[in-house]
């Protein structure tokens, strides 16, 4: 987890010129995402799911990205990876995946298809949302395993795969002798750790999760998500974490971002977002769902629903369901940037931020 922050307001007021940016946290970048804009269709009817978003993973890290649906979390990862389904487009960005052995970053974007493959699973591994569904059900998990490691280590024999099956299977908490079981003979939470054991099976330096417990009753989404953030202590792989449960991913993420509309609306470390959310959004979405754990808060839910991709109002998207709106966020696009507090770890997208604007209390405990 990153150290606290001072949030004592900065003393002096911030210039009236554009909000510089956020500081790194010092970790190793990993995979920088750079302007990332994706459309779905063509022409007239094309939807902007994704506008410009720029998002760092530093090595080790576990960072979560929250939103109500539909906000483009799935298309930012998808994207980012080039797994999108038609009809999405990359309509322009960069992904910048940096090699274990410090070479120059690659642009996963730019790559040929045939390099993508390769390193799509030994370098970025993905759990997709509705993952445990996908498990063949007639054959058994160890052959699922096996195979999938055939698939990237075609030169291994199968005594070398049948043990590394069985030892993934452990690693998330499986019996080995549960190579035997077919996936119906499996729990939900169990089918789920298969598919995090297959995601792993060539130690990935990236793990990408999207929504990987939201089928699951909390107890089991607890559990699994606590042997993810073992796993990652062990073995060291970074992780995006997709929810739209924000309280979720206060458990176990170091960072977040919040997105709204196909933009990162704010980002921090998880313990500020979860203790002092600076972007309205932010602070309704934390008051949409019950904690875990800690004191209780009243729920207060978002009022209206995201705005149409196709038809997005001027200036700030969120504008429309804001109970702090002003003015100008009809005629000004927010961008990301600092705070108006002494924050410099933490950006957010919003006007409130601004030289000579008063932070309504809520947002500036
Ligand atoms: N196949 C598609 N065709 C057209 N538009 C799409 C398609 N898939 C997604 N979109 C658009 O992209 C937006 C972002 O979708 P995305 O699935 O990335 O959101 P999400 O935040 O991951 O939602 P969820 O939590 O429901 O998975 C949606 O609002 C939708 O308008």
């Amino acid at each position: 987890m990153s150290p606290a922050v001072d949030t004592t307001p900065a003393s002096s007021p911030r210039p009236a010129t554009a909000r510089t940016r956020a500081e790194g946290t010092g970790a190793r970048p990993i995979l920088e995402i750079k302007d990332l804009a994706v459309d779905y269709g063509y022409g007239e009817n094309r939807v902007k799911a994704l506008r410009g978003v720029n998002l760092t993973l530093h090595e080790g890290e576990v960072l979560g990205l929250a939103g109500e649906s539909g906000c483009g979390k799935s298309t930012l990862v998808y994207g980012a990876t080039r797994l999108l389904p038609p009809p999405g487009l990359i309509s322009a960005g960069e992904v910048l995946y940096h090699p274990a052995d410090g070479s120059a970053p690659i642009d996963l974007l730019r790559q040929s298809d045939a390099d993508l493959r390769a390193g799509r699973w030994q370098d970025i591994a993905v759990v997709f949302q509705g993952a445990m569904n996908s498990l063949n059900p007639v054959h058994r998990i160890g052959r699922q395993l096996e195979d999938a490691i055939k698939a990237h280590r075609p030169k291994s024999t199968g005594k070398e795969r049948e043990a590394r099956s069985r030892e993934l299977l452990e690693m998330v908490g499986i019996s080995a002798e549960r190579v035997r079981s077919y996936p119906h003979q499996l729990s939900g939470g169990m089918r789920q750790r298969v598919m995090i054991a297959m995601a792993l099976a060539l130690e990935p330096r990236v793990l990408i999760m999207d929504e990987p417990t939201t089928a699951l009753d909390v107890v089991m989404q607890r559990q699994i998500l606590e042997q993810v953030q073992d796993l990652r202590d062990r073995l060291g792989f970074a992780v995006i974490f997709i929810t739209h449960d924000v309280s979720l991913l206060v458990e176990v993420a170091d960072r977040i971002a919040i997105m709204y509309a196909g933009e990162i609306v704010e980002e921090a470390s998880a313990s500020d977002v979860y203790r002092r959310p600076r972007h309205p959004y932010s602070y309704g979405l934390l008051h949409s769902f019950p904690p875990l754990h800690g004191p209780r808060r009243e729920l207060q839910g978002i009022p209206g629903s995201p705005p149409d991709l196709q038809n997005l109002p001027s200036g700030c998207p969120f504008r429309v369901r804001c109970k702090h709106v002003m003015p100008e966020c009809a005629d000004v696009h927010p961008e990301l940037g600092r705070t108006a507090f002494d924050e410099p770890r933490r950006e957010v997208a919003c006007l409130l931020h601004d030289a000579g604007h008063q932070v309504p209390e809520e947002l500036s405990v």
